[in-house]
């Protein structure tokens, strides 16, 4: 392996282990040249091969990908950026990322501003990064222009239906997204869409005060109600129709990203998969972890959009993971810097909105999943299998012969206090909101194209992963 890429210097070896989770149940891997070469079962290791790896009882798994981070980088590089983002990336088991169009400065709307945030990433990055484009009024309509962002290698578009927070990234209505799809279509990658419409009625409630305290939660909450995600979601379905076998977007796909509300906004698209519409739907670990009546006053770290809603909601969306409602997990990792989060004042109101929390998608997902009776299999399946899809990853997801060799090691019992000593590698991380909590699940190591990049809260000397481009 290229010197300093990786902590373990042999470029041909085995992992094994009691656990290695594909669907054959084998128990060891064989890598070479960064790709899986063989997967075999109940070898006998006595003086054979040198270079094997023995985990023992941890688990092996396919790398996590999250289809859903906000790296900032070039441009708010102070808010996270590429090499300390994908170093946390590495120590939660992540091996691939895909990055949002936005946050970073200038957003990523263009062949142009792709192109810095290409040259932003090499030679920063310690996992494989691909990214999202951005779908923008400026450009919906503008094939030209799209295709042209799409043969540059953007793995899909990005919209908002509110506006996002970004001034130089303007939200979409559903004309410009019916345009984004039918260019969407021919390249047969997906839209996400951050689905949440501002409504007329209530949004009275979003003024100074917010119709109450700005430091209680509540207030926030009453800001953006489950309304807005439906209202947003019916609206996309006018669309989404195109999508269908013999529709004009046929080959296009619309996936609603980090969705809070499980009931009406649930209802309505798992109405759409049954009449065919080619959709599907992430949720995020804080929805999954927290609910508002936990929330304290003034405690901003906890402040996203769709805000976190109630415990009786928070049930229904692992209802609608573990039925298979809910196709896959993201991150949603949207930081900011300290100030930006108005941790002193407490204003829910006035904060920045995102969730930090890349690290730790891992155990936030096994140790809450706890309780659901959630697998092995599940969490490759939400974390790895289908993200991959979604990507269009045909190299990753899976432990299976030929994949890149993308594999995080982790022991699912190991607790730990996740308190101010405990290593943490995004830039701010004052800012997590899952700072005190006793988490279960440890990372021991993390393999990106057969490079160990992380080892027991070690990072390899040179970030040696790959930008990924759409062909
Ligand atoms: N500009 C953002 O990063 N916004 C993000 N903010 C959240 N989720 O609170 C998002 O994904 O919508
Ligand atoms: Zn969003
Ligand atoms: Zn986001």
């Amino acid at each position: 392996s290229q010197s300093g890429c990786s902590l373990f210097p042999h470029s041909h070896y085995w992992i094994a282990s009691k656990r290695i989770v594909t669907p054959q149940g084998i128990i060891s891997v064989e890598i070479k040249g960064g790709s899986i070469v063989s997967i075999v079962k109940n070898k006998d290791w006595s003086g054979k091969f040198k270079q094997v790896v023995d985990y023992g009882n941890a688990v092996v798994m396919p790398g996590l990908i999250d289809v859903h981070a906000h790296l900032d980088d070039p441009g708010r590089a102070e808010w996270e950026g590429f090499p300390s983002g994908t170093k946390a990336a590495a120590a939660g088991g992540i091996t691939t990322l895909i990055d949002m169009p936005l946050n970073n400065f200038p957003s990523t709307v263009s062949t142009e501003t792709l192109k810095l945030k290409i040259e932003a990433a090499e030679k920063s990055i310690y996992v494989d990064v691909g990214f999202w484009g951005g779908l923008v009024p400026e450009n919906a309509f503008n094939a030209t222009a799209l295709e042209a962002l799409l043969d540059a290698g953007v793995h899909g578009l990005k919209s908002f239906m509110c506006p996002s927070g970004i001034d130089d990234f303007p939200m979409t209505d559903a004309s410009h997204i019916k345009s984004g799809l039918s260019v969407l279509a021919k390249y047969k990658r997906p839209l996400l869409v951050h689905s949440e419409i501002q409504s007329v009625v209530e949004s009275h409630l979003e003024t100074e005060d917010g119709g109450g305290d700005p430091r209680s939660y509540s207030t926030y909450l009453k800001t953006r109600p489950p309304s807005w995600e439906e209202a947003a979601i019916r609206e996309l379905l006018t669309v989404t129709k195109d999508t269908r076998s013999g529709g004009p977007a046929e080959g296009a796909h619309l996936h609603v990203v980090h969705l809070s509300d499980a009931s009406s906004s649930l209802d309505l698209i798992k109405e759409a998969k049954r009449r065919g519409d080619s959709i599907t739907v992430e949720t995020c670990p804080h929805y999954l972890a927290f609910s508002a009546e936990e929330i304290p006053d003034g405690d901003t770290r906890f402040k996203c959009a769709p805000p976190i809603r109630d415990a009786a909601n928070k049930e229904k969306l692992w209802n609608a993971l573990m039925e298979g409602d809910i196709d896959m997990l993201s991150s949603d990792h949207s930081p900011t810097v300290p100030e930006l989060k108005l941790l002193n004042d407490g204003n829910f109101l006035k904060a920045w909105g995102g969730i930090s929390s890349i690290q730790f998608v891992l155990p936030v997902t096994w140790s809450y999943g706890q309780k659901y009776g959630i697998t092995l299999e599940q969490l490759v399946s939400w974390w790895s299998e289908r993200p991959a899809k979604l990507a269009g990853q045909h190299s990753k997801g899976a432990i299976a012969i030929g994949n890149h060799a993308d594999v995080v090691v982790w022991e699912p019992e190991v607790e730990f206090d996740l308190n101010e000593d405990h290593p943490m590698f995004v830039k701010n991380p004052s800012i997590s909101a899952y700072i005190g909590k006793r988490l279960s699940g440890k990372v021991l190591a993390t393999f990106v194209r057969g490079n160990l990049v992380y080892k027991e809260g070690n990072h390899a000397f040179a970030a040696c992963g790959s930008t990924i481009l759409a062909t």
